[in-house]
């Protein structure tokens, strides 16, 4: 595929059939035709610089406005192409004046987008007035609505202002309806609060603090008021911890607690079960603090288990539509999601419109880490101030009250030109202090987020030369043969999939004389195969996913570990890749093919749920991928003791400072880089990750209704 763009792209002449410009007068006159920008945008996708969707996007535009101008239908390809890579709008401004900003294609490929701009408006203005002319663009001229641009359900949506965006329909619904959700739900609370409980209630759950202020308990304090609130923080600092004392306060303090229906929720299945392990582990530790006051136990028994989003929402299959919508709300009234920066603004708006209005959101993750790869990044748009805090007086007053608590004035309200508008910042709280990311893990972490480069190299390279058994070790440039050696026979004392095969051998070669000791064995496994990852940038290629997987597999082939004689073979871990309700298997999955009990001739594949292991006949799994290396995207809500983080060359604008983030977070006891160049670390954490989006931008406008 790389090989046939390059060519194409050399030989690529846009205009080739074009009868090139009339001349009237003095000036030039573009004379280029819609079925010849149709034509040269259907090549751009042959060539690879735009998707089939981009380009069959535009020719629907053309289909619905037979005056369409050249400048619609490129704006129309742009927007659809950064829908694809995440964004939910197109900021226009960039248009003419530096496409390739927002485009990113190739260097090879700037004679071809020269030869197509030259026919296109030099000024934003231009670009403007022909999205302004169109029947298809519906032209609002503030984000709280227009009644002059009725919806007559035009595909774009153009947000005509200074800073104009344009949206596809849908995108412009959304963010839409999340702003307006949350303006309500932030909209200061009525609900009398009786401060002298929640008081005792907040002192005796959180013991004299040493660190000043002490975060968890304003999140605490700040998420009893409203019914939505946002705490955010690195991995380690407390957000599980933080959610089960709110639990413990809101049951304490809720005139209706008898009746509290509590759910938990997280975006992939894993998350969710880590969520829920987390919350009854902190719950059960509060024991000895709030003593007999409350029943623990029955609120632990009452939460039941953690879902998936998807599953909480009642996703149906091959439609968009959850059976939970405004008119169908869940049965709750207080929802923990946590993981929430894997939540896209699609997923957002319906679990916004799913929520009861009087239920309360509290909404845990870390803003740091990768968005979702579908377009929106909620969490990270909300938080995008959370670090100043941005607290009102009103707000300094109330945790002063309930929480004893003196908050520094930098974090005050101080800024006439806040981003954030105040009454979400009175809702979200960022945890500073991380328990169990002190060492160098954490150090490389807190320097890779804040662009430090020397900081980070620094530290990699005195770690590495400290030896093999150090926390953190790198190598850029080399062979990815030592990766795959790595991955099997480990570096030092640190894990690799080297403990994974020894158990599977004890098993392979003993069998089992008892269903108890199999599923011990199977249990085994698992365990033993989730204390280590290969984690990559891309997909494709040697230094990519499936490279990497098949090396893998190869070397443990030739070691004997495993005997890989099909698609399916004994040791086969997989990764499930679509929801499958009916097996009770989801996205992000992992499980592990190995002989059954009652037939060791068979394979089925054995997943992890809790505690419990749920096996599936391995010819019902369609949808799975061999998971020896996964993407860092699908390794988010999972941690292990030993991950690897492999950049390719070939990462382009894959290799962002938030890729390296979450890889390196991923890792509990020891991490190793491997990088096919020197230099793509650098460049990544050089690369913090923009998404467009006029979120906060709504969020300002909405007026709570
Ligand atoms: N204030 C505290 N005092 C004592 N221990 C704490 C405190 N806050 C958190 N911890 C402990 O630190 C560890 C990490 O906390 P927790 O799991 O809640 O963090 P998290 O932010 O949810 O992490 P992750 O993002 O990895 O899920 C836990 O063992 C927790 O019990």
């Amino acid at each position: 595929m790389r090989g046939r763009r390059r060519t194409d792209l050399q030989t690529l002449d846009l205009f080739a059939d074009h009868e090139s410009s009339a001349t009237s007068g003095d000036e030039a006159v573009t004379v280029l035709s819609r079925a010849d920008l149709l034509t040269a945008l259907e090549r751009l996708a042959d060539a690879g610089l735009l998707r089939r969707l981009d380009s069959a996007l535009a020719a629907f535009v053309a289909a619905q406005d037979a005056e369409a101008e050249p400048a619609l239908l490129v704006a129309t390809v742009v927007l659809a192409q950064m829908e694809g890579r995440g964004h939910s709008c197109l900021p226009l401004a960039a248009l003419p004046a530096n496409p390739n900003e927002i485009l990113g294609w190739p260097k090879e490929a700037m004679p071809v987008q020269l030869s197509l701009w030259e026919q296109l408006p030099a000024t934003l203005d231009g670009w403007l007035q022909a999205l302004r002319r169109s029947p298809v663009v519906r032209v609002m001229r503030g984000v709280n609505g227009d009644a002059s641009a009725p919806d007559l359900g035009q595909p774009l949506v153009l947000l005509d202002d200074p800073a104009p965006l344009l949206y596809l329909r849908r995108y412009w619904d959304y963010e839409r309806s999340v702003a307006a959700q949350i303006a309500q739900r932030t909209a200061a609370d009525g609900a009398a609060l009786d401060e002298a409980l929640v008081r005792r209630w907040l002192d005796s759950l959180f013991s004299a603090s040493t660190s000043q202020p002490d975060w968890q308990k304003l999140a605490c304090a700040l998420a009893l008021r409203g019914r939505m609130s946002v705490i955010t923080g690195g991995p380690g600092t407390g957000k599980t911890y933080t959610a089960a004392r709110l639990l413990a306060l809101l049951f304490a303090t809720a005139p209706d607690a008898a009746q509290l229906r509590v759910a938990l929720a997280a975006p992939t299945g894993k998350a969710a079960a880590r969520l829920k392990q987390s919350i009854d582990t902190s719950l059960l530790e509060l024991k000895t603090a709030v003593g007999d006051a409350l029943d623990l136990e029955a609120l632990v028994q009452r939460m039941g288990a953690a879902r998936t989003l998807h599953s909480l929402l009642g996703a149906r299959p091959d439609t968009r539509r959850f059976a939970h919508h405004a008119g169908n709300p869940l049965d709750v009234d207080v929802l923990i999601v946590d993981e929430a920066s894997m939540i896209h603004l699609e997923m957002m708006a319906a679990l916004l419109q799913a929520l009861p209005p009087t239920a309360r959101l509290i909404l845990l993750g870390d803003k740091d880490q990768l968005a979702s790869v579908e377009a929106g990044a909620v969490l990270g748009d909300l938080c995008r101030d959370a670090q100043q805090g941005h607290y009102s007086d009103d707000t300094l007053a109330y945790a002063q009250r309930v929480a004893g608590l003196l908050l520094p004035a930098q974090f005050m309200a101080v800024s006439p030109a806040l981003q954030l508008p105040q009454p979400l910042a009175q809702h979200t709280v960022m945890l500073r202090e991380s328990r169990r990311f002190g060492g160098p893990i954490g150090q490389l972490a807190l320097a890779v987020n804040a662009g430090d480069a020397p900081g980070a190299m620094g530290l990699l390279r005195a770690q590495t030369q400290s030896g093999l058994n150090a926390e953190l070790w790198a190598r850029e440039g080399g062979e990815v043969e030592a990766v795959v050696r790595s991955a099997v026979q480990g570096r030092g004392t640190a894990a690799s999939y080297a403990a994974y095969a020894k158990v599977l051998a004890q098993g392979m070669k003993t069998g089992f004389d008892s269903d108890a000791a199999h599923q011990q064995w199977v249990a085994q496994v698992l365990q033993a195969f989730d204390r280590y990852r290969l984690l990559c940038a891309v997909r494709e290629g040697p230094w990519g996913v499936t490279g990497l997987n098949r090396a893998v597999e190869a070397a443990l082939h030739a070691s004997g570990a495993i005997r890989k004689d099909g698609e399916w073979y004994a040791g086969r871990p997989v990764m499930v890749t679509r929801n499958d309700g009916q097996l009770g298997v989801f996205n992000g999955d992992i499980g592990m093919a190995l002989p059954s009990f009652a037939d060791p001739r068979r394979l089925r594949a054995y997943f992890m749920q809790g505690e419990k292991l749920h096996a599936v006949s391995t010819a019902r799994l369609a949808h799975v991928e061999t998971a020896f290396a996964m993407t860092v995207h699908k390794s988010q809500g999972s941690e292990f003791e030993h991950t690897a983080l492999v950049l390719a060359a070939q990462g382009g604008n894959m290799l962002s400072r938030e890729l390296v983030y979450t890889g390196i977070t991923r890792a509990r006891q020891a991490f190793s880089l491997w990088s096919e160049l020197p230099g793509l670390l650098v460049s990544a954490m050089g690369s913090p990750t923009q998404r467009s989006s006029g979120l906060l931008r709504f969020l300002e406008g909405v007026v709570p209704g």
